[in-house]
């Protein structure tokens, strides 16, 4: 894409994901980040101003958006005038995600979200771009629905599943039928730090409110199919999770547990793994990370620290594959929650669209 960059609004731009949007779209080839938007306490200051205390990240903010006036998220017909899509992060109640949404791609303005608001919803797409970049086309119905003409809502999946998903979805052909996961979950996840949560300090809680309905169900739309303007979601595989909170910054490992309908060796395991790329690594598309899905030999990895920035936090780590007395196989997997998992789910996801056209300048 050699043409002008997309303006772009980034709705709930002081939360922890918010700050991961603007951090990451800093030198964006394809977006620029124009405008950031929050609620009505943000709105009227400088950016750096409303983060000031907060700015959870090691990098300094972005020098192009500190300067920026923080304006109201509401304010749809006058942030969809500005931008060419936005990305959504806010913080409000499920209802009132679900309809600021809908008003921003009734105003025509595409919305890529990070919000569970609209997850369910049959004729939005749930994307992890390598997964089902095919769900896309749902966007035509969608359309029809709102009767807009170049506004839609996409969204992309629950932190929690990012790591499983991807390491199970190569060996689809080989019938997963039953997957146990447990999830160790980062505290930025729930957009806190050590600072604001001290709680978490030589702690794990052993619950995260509505993580683990999200994590068994979310995956069965990523694996479903389109049938007559909507997606059906899967049957199979069964999962069970349990979702824990543990103390570290970011990164959330899970422990898989799953069962074939026909056993894979370990070596196809291990090769479908290493071989396994998606649309965006086919497309190059910026923020593709190169290879998707790593696998460690050694018994001690993945590790958080060491790995959870694999790809700038768009990889997935993978080790410890081995046999398991009640199921095939078991192993665990890695990913960055607020990069792959959140806003940078996000970002590949646009750059999806706007490589498919279903994103273009005003
Ligand atoms: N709900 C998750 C965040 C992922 O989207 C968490 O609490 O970690």
């Amino acid at each position: 894409m050699s043409q002008k960059k997309l303006k772009v609004g980034v709705l709930g731009a002081t939360g922890m994901v918010g700050q991961r949007f603007v951090a990451l779209l800093e030198n964006h080839p394809w977006f620029e980040v124009t405008l950031v938007a929050a609620s009505a306490n943000s709105a009227g200051q400088k950016y750096a101003d409303a983060v000031k205390g907060r700015w959870a990240l090691k990098s300094q903010i972005p020098a192009g958006t500190a300067g920026l006036t923080v304006k109201n998220a509401s304010d749809v017909a006058a942030i969809s005038d500005a931008v060419d899509f936005v990305f959504c992060a806010v913080d409000m109640t499920k209802e009132e995600t679900a309809k600021l949404e809908e008003d921003y791609a009734k105003r025509e303005t595409p919305v890529v979200s990070n919000n569970s608001a609209h997850r369910g919803t049959p004729d939005v797409p749930m994307m992890i771009p390598e997964i089902n970049p095919d769900h896309a086309q749902v966007i035509e119905a969608q359309r029809k629905r709102l009767g807009a003409k170049r506004g839609f809502i996409a969204v992309k999946p629950n932190c929690s599943l990012q790591s499983y998903v991807p390491a199970i979805h190569p060996l689809m052909k080989f019938g997963p039928k039953k997957i146990a996961v447990c999830t160790y979950q980062a505290i930025s996840g729930a957009g806190k730090t050590f600072e604001s949560w001290p709680e978490m300090v030589d702690n794990v809680i052993p619950f995260i409110k509505g993580e683990e309905e999200k994590s068994e169900k979310e995956p069965m739309k990523i694996w479903g199919r389109l049938e007559g303007g909507k997606i059906v979601a899967a049957q199979d595989p069964v999962i069970t999770a349990q979702c824990l909170r543990v103390p570290v910054s970011d990164g959330h490992m899970a422990a898989v547990f799953v069962q074939f309908e026909r056993k894979p060796s370990r070596e196809d395991v291990l090769e479908l793994w290493k071989s396994f790329s998606g649309k965006p690594q086919k497309l190059g598309l910026p923020s593709a990370p190169k290879p998707f899905l790593t696998y460690f030999e050694e018994d001690s990895r993945p590790q958080t620290r060491l790995d959870r920035d694999a790809g700038n936090g768009q990889a997935v780590t993978i080790g410890r594959l081995r046999p398991d007395a009640l199921f095939d196989y078991r192993f665990v997997a890695l990913s960055h929650n607020t990069v792959r998992g959140a806003a940078g789910g996000a970002v590949l996801t646009a750059e999806l669209l706007t490589a498919d056209g279903w994103i273009q300048a005003k």
